[in-house]
């Protein structure tokens, strides 16, 4: 299988020190390609993998303030779909905007869904959600109005992760600095518990560091430790008592969580997102809902066996577990590429194939039509199962909604056009003695296929 890996480029891939999403991308790629999959890298210049690298800029955008962001940003997408026929699966980690070039391609684009930074951008998932495949990184983070392929969990490279029985005395808040992610209710949690706090983490908005954080810090009960590498963060992690994971917002997934279950720390979390999903509260953390909760939790994390949480690491979120679990994503989508035909108005898929007949679903998006058209060998029974549209039918022209049915005689010229917002679909069983598309004579067509 060839596998065309689009990763962001704000970072390297993998990151040097923050980036979860080329983090994950890099794991991905790496145990993609322990396991034979053919795997092609597009990042930045300075990203590195076992397999094949294209880049089109040196340097990630974080690090280079003179790069003209979109100008590298369209180039870098551009590449991977100039190239789509030399795979068989676009892997998208790019967020929304290689979406809008799906259509334009063959090869079937699958996207893993970080995260949405707002509800603004749903319009564009929402309208190749028919056309490319979703991936979701927790089942909490799934959106009810998208379909998804699979959730695939994150993995981590866990034997990379020191496990420690005997942790220090002092809590850590390791993550973005910044007020979504609760760094000001972690230093209330340390004051009233009377718990050391380390912190660390990228600070991206200085102004709120200098306002909100750096006045607590004293360098003895509280301490930031600066944007640490992944070094430093293993060792901070596994001497940890327990992190402090008091988010303000639905987290998608929680990467320095299972970071810390490796290291046999426990996680006390607010009950945000996936937090529930990932900390079995009682067994591998904490689950809590306010300060005072998460103080008196501090009381009992003894209870929770450090070799329990390296197990549930180990177990749950290993690198080749996420890699098994997209390759099963893989063979998926490419099993239901097998009964599908897109066409430059959707697409159908034959749901029976028997000599004389022949049953398909077919799809029109919003605002296309089919070719204007007759056949010479079969007749047509059409029943639309959703959405609405307009039928032409040699002089007749007829509105037609979910429920209504169609009949096509041979040789009477027809079409059907999407008229709503939604999908139009429809199940048509074609009966004669030659249901192949060769016998369809195209007399206009949208997309010049006449
Ligand atoms: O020529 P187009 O627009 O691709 O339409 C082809 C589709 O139209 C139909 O012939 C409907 O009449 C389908 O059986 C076929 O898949």
């Amino acid at each position: 299988m060839r596998v065309a890996m689009l990763s962001p480029i704000a970072w390297s891939t993998p990151p040097k020190k923050y980036g979860p999403w080329e983090y994950i991308v890099s794991l991905l790629t790496e145990s993609l390609l322990k396991k034979g999959i053919d795997v092609t890298l597009f990042a930045t210049g300075d990203s590195s993998t076992a397999g094949k690298l294209h880049s089109v800029y040196p340097r990630p955008y974080e690090e280079d303030k003179e790069m003209n962001v979109k100008v590298y940003e369209s180039l870098h997408i551009a590449e991977v779909f100039e190239r789509a026929d030399e795979f068989d699966i676009i892997h998208n980690h790019f967020d929304f905007l290689p979406l809008t070039y799906s259509r334009l391609v063959d090869t079937p684009v699958v996207t893993t869904i970080h995260g949405f930074s707002s509800r603004s951008i749903l319009p564009v998932y929402k309208k190749y959600n028919e056309n490319t495949f979703y991936v979701s990184i927790s089942d909490s983070h799934r959106c009810p109005e998208l379909d998804y392929v699979a959730t695939v969990l994150h993995g981590i490279d866990v034997e990379s992760f020191p496990f420690n029985e005997k942790p220090q005395d002092y809590i850590l808040f390791l993550s973005r600095l910044d007020r979504f992610k609760g760094i000001k209710d972690a230093i209330e949690i340390s004051k009233r518990s009377g718990m050391k706090l380390r912190i660390a983490g990228f600070i991206p908005d200085m102004d709120y560091f200098e306002k909100e954080v750096r006045p607590h810090i004293d360098g003895e009960q509280i301490t930031y430790e600066g944007h640490i590498d992944s070094g430093f963060k293993k060792e901070l992690l596994s001497n940890a008592y327990a992190l402090i994971h008091p988010v303000k917002f639905d987290e998608p997934f929680g990467l320095g969580i299972v970071e810390a279950f490796a290291c046999g720390t426990p996680v006390i979390a607010y009950n945000r997102g996936s937090m529930p999903e990932l900390i079995q509260s009682g067994e591998t953390g904490f689950i809590v809902n306010d300060i005072d909760e998460a103080v008196d939790a501090l009381k009992y994390i003894d209870s929770i066996p450090r070799r329990k949480c390296r197990e549930v690491a180990e177990k749950q979120y290993s690198a080749d577990r996420m890699a098994d679990d997209y390759i099963n994503a893989y063979e998926t989508i490419l099993d239901k590429r097998k009964t599908e035909d897109k066409r430059p108005w959707g697409y159908y898929k034959i749901l029976s194939d028997d000599p004389g007949f022949k049953v398909k679903t077919i799809t029109v998006m919003p605002g296309e039509k089919i070719s204007l058209q007759r056949h010479f060998h079969r007749s047509e029974h059409w029943f639309v199962v959703e959405g609405e549209g307009v039928v032409d039918e040699d002089k007749q022209h007829f509105k037609v909604k979910d429920g209504d049915s169609v009949d096509i005689p041979t040789t009477a010229v027809h079409r059907i056009m999407n008229t709503g917002d939604e999908n139009l679909t429809f199940v048509e069983i074609a009966k004669g003695d030659f249901i192949e598309e060769e016998d369809i004579e195209r007399l206009e067509d949208k997309y010049g296929r006449v």
